[in-house]
């Protein structure tokens, strides 16, 4: 589903290029979920941005679902990210002037994938049944977020990612909002990216990477010592 291949990338910076990911491999298969950690400044963000298309290697090759990104082109990544991926980022990135009903529908509908019943069943699930006719800014923090989430899930994408999706959530709605997630990405069947600095949050996934100096590592919590 999604797959690194030797990718590096740098920034310019006033003091010359800035190395973030030197020699990035990853294999991520359909339907496996995977927690992406890492220092603040490590990469995570710029990572996840390849994955998405947003941005373009330096060197080796990123592919979606079998796609190069590097070969598609600008119009090519847009139509990628409608139809194969889901978004999800810290800052929602609702439509203000949009009901709540009317993003989860207009995502669907640019990916050509209108389904009535599954946007009232996400509806549901989130939660937000009750507030379809609301706007974005007449929902609480923890609303906004289900509905950035059903959003993206609203084509059933074939992978979502998610960078902090829970970051300016509290403790409680930020598990509840996560178990929310889990459970949808689980029964949809699509293979899912978070970045998350909290190993908590990262425990529930399949597998969990952590950036470290542009390399990707397996991570080890604290380990209990054997006798
Ligand atoms: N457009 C840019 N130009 C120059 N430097 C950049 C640019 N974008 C990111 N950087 C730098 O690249 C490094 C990696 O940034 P990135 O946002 O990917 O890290 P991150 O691991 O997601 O951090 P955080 O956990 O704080 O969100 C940082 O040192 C950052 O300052």
């Amino acid at each position: 589903m999604l797959e690194f291949r030797q990718v590096t990338k740098a920034y310019a910076t006033p003091q010359g290029p800035l190395e973030v990911l030197a020699g990035v491999d990853l294999t991520l298969a359909a339907g496996e979920s995977l927690a992406l950690m890492g220092e603040s400044g490590s990469g995570k963000s710029t990572l996840l941005h390849l994955a998405a298309g947003l941005d373009l290697p330096d060197r080796g090759q990123v592919r979606v679902a079998g796609l190069a990104i590097s070969s598609l082109g600008e119009a090519g990544r847009a139509r990628l990210r409608r139809e194969t991926l889901g978004l999800v980022f810290q800052q929602f990135h609702l439509v203000p002037s949009l009901s709540v009903r009317d993003n989860l529908r207009l995502q669907a509908r640019l990916a050509g994938r209108e389904d009535s019943a599954w946007t009232a069943e996400l509806l549901e699930r989130l939660g937000l049944t009750g507030l379809t006719k609301r706007y974005p800014e007449q929902l609480s923090g923890g609303q906004q977020q289900r509905l950035a989430i059903g959003r993206a899930l609203a084509p059933r994408p074939a992978l979502l990612l998610a960078d902090e999706p829970t970051g300016n959530l509290d403790e409680g709605s930020a598990d509840e909002v996560l178990e929310l997630l889990l459970a949808l990405v689980r029964d949809t069947g699509c293979a899912l990216l978070m970045v998350t600095h909290s190993p908590r949050v990262a425990a529930p996934l399949d597998r969990c990477l952590h950036l470290t100096h542009g390399h990707l590592g397996q991570f080890r919590a604290t380990r209990t010592p054997t006798p």
